[in-house]
């Protein structure tokens, strides 16, 4: 499979699928959906009240509005003329699990505009629960929610997790490499690779993929593939580390760690005179990256004396929007029982296109999810 399409080749069939979803995790888009918005994400969570006061102040900082929707409504829009350049006739939706337009809302219309198999591209690249079966639990809610209108609800199969397809990593390697030319060129060539993602539960994390621990092993595998692009690229081997923000949950209940404020601490006590801040957990600058990286740690930098530049995310990044594409025309002809190329960077392969029964496992309850292996879809 090529990403030019030149205009004379026929297009790629996407047979069996009829649509394209692309499902967020949403965000408030004004001073008043803020309060509504934390209570839709930790219903049910035991996330502490002074947790959800000092995050809905981060919040409040940018005026109550999250940029998340804007972002994916600039990667529907690139996405729709994406393909519609590959030749490529499929209308593309999208919805949220947290905020309007809700995924509940958006499937019930597709299943009324006779869509009955849909490919769903998740804007989150790893395995656990919260990145992986939790959006697979929403599409199975949302289908749920198409039949209780009266419509039979299309057949929603999620993308395999894409954190080391080529279309992801890439973009990630480029942002590194522009941010290190935003450091003081006198540290450049000593500047840290600080790999940021949103930290887990200890216990999320072990129960990630198939083997457990896969949500820390997929960051260190595409960190250790970015760093070394980086040092090919440079010729300059950047030392690098994983570290975690936006820490959450309970004070006695571990987390992933270390926090980046406190890995910052550490670098400069150990005279690292400059840092790339490589937000490779997330897919766009949401508001993790805008209030935890942008405002937090960079301030914690600037108090250290630390140099700090903040790599970009993926974002509409022309390799991103073409890796839905590649996504869709991969596994409609896995579909089709075909076996399609699966570019992947690394050391693990490209990931599996169904999840294992048990992969992820919900840590309160076990609900219906879509695109498992041996479960039937509800
Ligand atoms: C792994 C992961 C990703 C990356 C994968 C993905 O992208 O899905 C992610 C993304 C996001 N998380 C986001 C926002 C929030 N996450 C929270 C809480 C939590 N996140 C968790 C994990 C993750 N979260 C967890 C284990 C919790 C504890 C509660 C629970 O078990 O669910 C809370 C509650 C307050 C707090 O406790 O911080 C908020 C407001 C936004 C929107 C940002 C915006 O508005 O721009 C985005 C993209
Ligand atoms: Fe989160």
């Amino acid at each position: 499979m090529s990403s030019d399409v030149s205009r004379s080749a026929p297009p790629p069939d996407v047979a069996p699928y009829d649509a394209l979803l692309l499902v967020g995790f949403g965000g408030p888009e004004g001073p008043d959906d803020v309060v509504p918005f934390l209570e839709n994400v930790t219903r049910g969570r035991g996330i502490p009240r002074e947790r959800l006061v000092e995050v809905g102040a981060h919040y409040q900082l940018f005026g109550g509005r999250s940029p998340i929707n804007d972002q994916n409504r600039a990667l529907l829009a690139a996405i729709r003329e994406d393909l519609a350049a590959a030749g490529i006739d499929l209308p593309v939706y999208w919805g949220n699990r947290n905020w309007d337009p809700y995924l509940d809302d958006v499937v019930t219309q597709m299943a009324r505009d006779g869509h009955r198999r849909v490919a769903a591209f998740v804007t989150s690249a790893y395995s656990s629960y919260s990145s992986c079966r939790q959006y697979r639990e929403n599409l199975a809610h949302a289908a749920q929610a198409a039949r209780d209108a009266g419509l039979e609800a299309p057949v929603l199969d999620r993308f395999r997790v894409y954190f080391n397809h080529p279309g992801f990593a890439g973009p990630n390697v480029e942002a590194v490499l522009t941010a290190l030319e935003e450091l003081p060129a006198e540290h450049r060539d000593a500047a840290r690779l600080v790999f940021v993602t949103h930290s887990i539960p200890t216990t999320m994390n072990d129960g990630s993929g198939p083997d457990g621990d896969a949500y820390r092993r997929q960051h260190l595998d595409l960190a250790a593939h970015v760093a070394a692009e980086v040092a090919a690229a440079r010729g300059v081997e950047h030392a690098w580390d994983l570290v975690y923000c936006s820490r959450s949950g309970p004070p006695q209940m571990p987390w992933l760690e270390p926090d980046v404020n406190d890995h910052l601490e550490e670098l400069a006590g150990a005279g690292v005179p400059a840092v790339v801040m490589a937000p490779i957990g997330f897919v766009s600058d949401h508001m993790e990256v805008i209030y935890d990286l942008d405002t937090e740690a960079l301030a914690t930098a600037a108090d250290l004396g630390l140099a700090a530049a903040r790599a970009a995310t993926a974002g509409v990044h022309h390799d991103f929007v073409a890796l839905a594409r590649e996504l869709l025309v991969e596994r409609a002809a896995a579909e089709r029982g075909e076996q399609p190329e699966r570019p992947a960077v690394g050391s693990f392969g490209a990931c599996w296109d169904r999840c294992a029964v048990d992969c992820c496992p919900n840590p309160r309850a076990a609900l219906p999810v879509a695109g498992s292996r041996k479960e039937v879809d509800a």
